[in-house]
């Protein structure tokens, strides 16, 4: 009754005086919102409460009180985008505590955005844009898995709210008072997202800030990323020492030694190679565990050539260079034997995986070779930390190709449908070899597909599966958190690559989803339009970029279950690649 009566208070309040307001609609006291379905009411099926309040474009006029729709229940979503909706975000936010998607579009809300914001700790998604607010954003630098923000169109003011621009998806303040410089955005967003608002300096709106909040410029910057990486290294270091030092004091406990690999090498295709495993020998290179009960903590050396014999503190010493931080943690590149090997290694903290998985992972990724999937070369595990070694691939990434400073340089539709189908090759072939082991890539996206120097395509980063993928939608985030899950949304992943390839336009641009965009461009029949211009003019077969973005749509499936698998995926653009070399080969 208590639910019922918030509810319905809040309904009263945002339809006041609307004419619309039907009784087909539910929301009073003589009916159930979860039993007789009120409009827009969705509720969880086993402990019937109301999770979603989905109330968009259905001309509501009246008040907004969010603190009576959320007192109601533990709701999830809320969503009242694109009526006319008045008032203010109350304090009582407090309320919402549950909340992951706040959707208020589109509305003629004002006042402030309160302090209590930052009690929803489970937010997402979050959406206040094209509405009349003001003041400055609360810190809800807090809110760790915020992955939406935008707020364009509003009278907002003050510093650009203090956000990890490495996680978000989807940032835009345009067209608001905002004022002092941009933050560094991690090459995320664009200019677009912080148009109009002339108090905003920094080089991404070409606007110079007075001395004194001056971003550090272009080499200053690079000079701080490379001294940053010494930083860090010589962090290491130092702990390296200090833990050399405990050794030292105390018996020896848990050694576990680089390992040499010339046998395991040339014993590879021997029957027993298969199963071989990490030998643990004692050697002087090896640091003994000071996290009691870790199994591991120095580095293992995989079967990779190149690095044989490779010492942590060989590691340690080398200068190296922070090339970027992702959400998993920072890259660098390092030079070994005076820039004679370079090595890309990925410092990963936060990464809730124990020492004896992490093992095993990298041992059945060892084992599960592919030519075109880049199989860490060491990995050292510690409790605090991980590192994964790689090597370093001199030719960028997809993304950079496709999006970066080259973006104007040529990329035909052939070389495309060709980085198309070795990508689904070589995931089809990971997935097949590891999907007993429940080991997805989980981040499959441009930035993971590396070029060699010979141009060939390799996916980076298989495995590590830190964090789960993120798709826009609402029904994928439920199954995300299982292995069968994972592998899914490695479907979704390669989809938006697909999209990448075919629009050449980057997964987030002004706050808009390409996934997102392309559904509706296609859903309004203008197809053609998604098809990135220059292809068109080349004279690329608009019925194979058709036919490529019917896959891609398959693989962005709302529904993960209704994705095809990666065989499936690596079958039709097999095909499709096929009728493109016949087509060419054709006089
Ligand atoms: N082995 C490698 N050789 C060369 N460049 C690499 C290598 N691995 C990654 N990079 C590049 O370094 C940059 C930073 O990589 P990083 O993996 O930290 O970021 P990311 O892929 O954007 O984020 P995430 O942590 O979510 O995967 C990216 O541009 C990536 O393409």
């Amino acid at each position: 009754e208590q639910v019922k009566r918030s509810l319905v208070g809040f309904m009263d309040r945002l339809a006041a005086g609307n004419v619309q307001r039907d009784k087909s609609w539910g929301w009073n006291m003589t009916s159930d919102p979860c039993k007789d379905k009120w409009l827009g009411v969705s509720c969880d099926s086993q402990s019937k409460s109301v999770k979603k309040v989905v109330l968009e474009r259905l001309n509501l006029t009246g008040v907004l009180d969010i603190g009576s729709a959320c007192r109601a229940s533990s709701l999830s979503v809320l969503s009242l985008n694109e009526n006319n909706v008045v008032g203010s975000i109350s304090e009582e936010m407090g309320y919402c505590r549950h909340l992951t998607h706040l959707y208020l579009s589109g509305n003629q809300i004002s006042g402030y955005l309160p302090e209590s914001l930052k009690q929803l700790g489970d937010l997402k998604r979050f959406d206040v844009s094209d509405n009349n607010l003001s003041g400055k954003v609360p810190d809800i630098s807090g809110i760790s898995g915020l992955i939406t923000f935008l707020a364009q169109n509003n009278e907002l003011s003050g510093e650009v709210p203090n956000l990890d621009f490495s996680n978000l998806q989807q940032f835009n303040i345009s067209n608001n008072n905002f004022s002092g410089p941009i933050p560094d955005v991690k090459g995320r967003f664009s200019a677009d997202s912080f148009s109009g608002n002339p108090g905003l300096c920094g080089e991404l709106v070409s606007r110079p800030c007075p001395p004194s909040t001056r971003k550090s410029g272009d080499s200053s910057a690079k000079h701080f990323a490379m001294y940053s990486g010494y930083a860090a290294v010589g962090l290491i270091a130092m702990l390296f020492i200090a833990f050399k030092l405990v050794s030292k004091m105390k018996p020896k406990q848990d050694t576990i030694a680089v390992e040499a690999n010339t046998s395991r090498l040339s014993n590879k295709t021997s029957s027993t190679s298969n199963e071989s495993k990490i030998t643990e020998n004692k050697s002087e290179y090896s640091i003994s565990s000071v996290e009691s009960g870790a199994a591991l903590s120095s580095l293992i050396v995989l079967t990779s050539s190149t690095v044989q014999g490779l010492r942590f503190e060989d590691l340690l010493r080398a200068p190296a260079e922070l090339l970027g931080k992702g959400k998993h943690g920072s890259l660098y590149k390092v030079m070994l034997d005076n820039g004679a090997t370079t090595l890309a290694v990925k410092r990963i903290r936060e990464w809730n995986i124990t020492s004896e998985e992490l093992k095993r992972r990298m041992q059945r990724l060892d084992q599960a070779r592919h030519p075109n999937v880049l199989a860490p070369v060491a990995f050292y595990c510690s409790r605090q930390e991980k590192l994964l070694v790689y090597e370093y691939q001199p030719n960028g990434s997809l993304f950079r190709l496709l999006h970066g400073s080259e973006s104007g340089q040529a990329f035909e539709w052939e070389s495309r449908l060709n980085v198309a189908a070795i990508v689904a090759e070589a995931l089809a072939f990971m997935h097949g070899e590891l999907g007993e082991d429940g080991i997805a890539h989980g981040n499959l996206k441009s930035t993971n597909i590396l070029f060699n120097q010979n141009m060939d395509p390799g996916i980076s980063e298989y495995g590590l599966m830190v964090f789960q993928h993120q798709s826009f939608d609402l029904q994928s985030d439920n199954i995300s958190n299982n292995a069968y899950g994972s592998f899914k949304a490695d479907i979704y992943g390669f989809g938006v690559i697909l999209l990448e390839l075919l629009t050449r336009k980057p997964v987030q641009a002004n706050g808009i989803d390409l996934a997102r965009w392309v559904h509706s461009v296609v859903t309004e029949e203008w197809t053609v339009e998604v098809f990135d211009k220059a292809l068109i003019s080349q004279g690329a077969s608009e019925e194979r970029m058709l036919n490529l973005l019917q896959i891609a749509l398959k693989c962005i499936n709302l529904n993960p279950y209704e994705r095809p698998n990666m065989n499936q995926v690596a079958l039709m653009i097999n095909t499709l690649k096929d009728e493109e070399d016949r087509s060419s080969s054709d006089p």
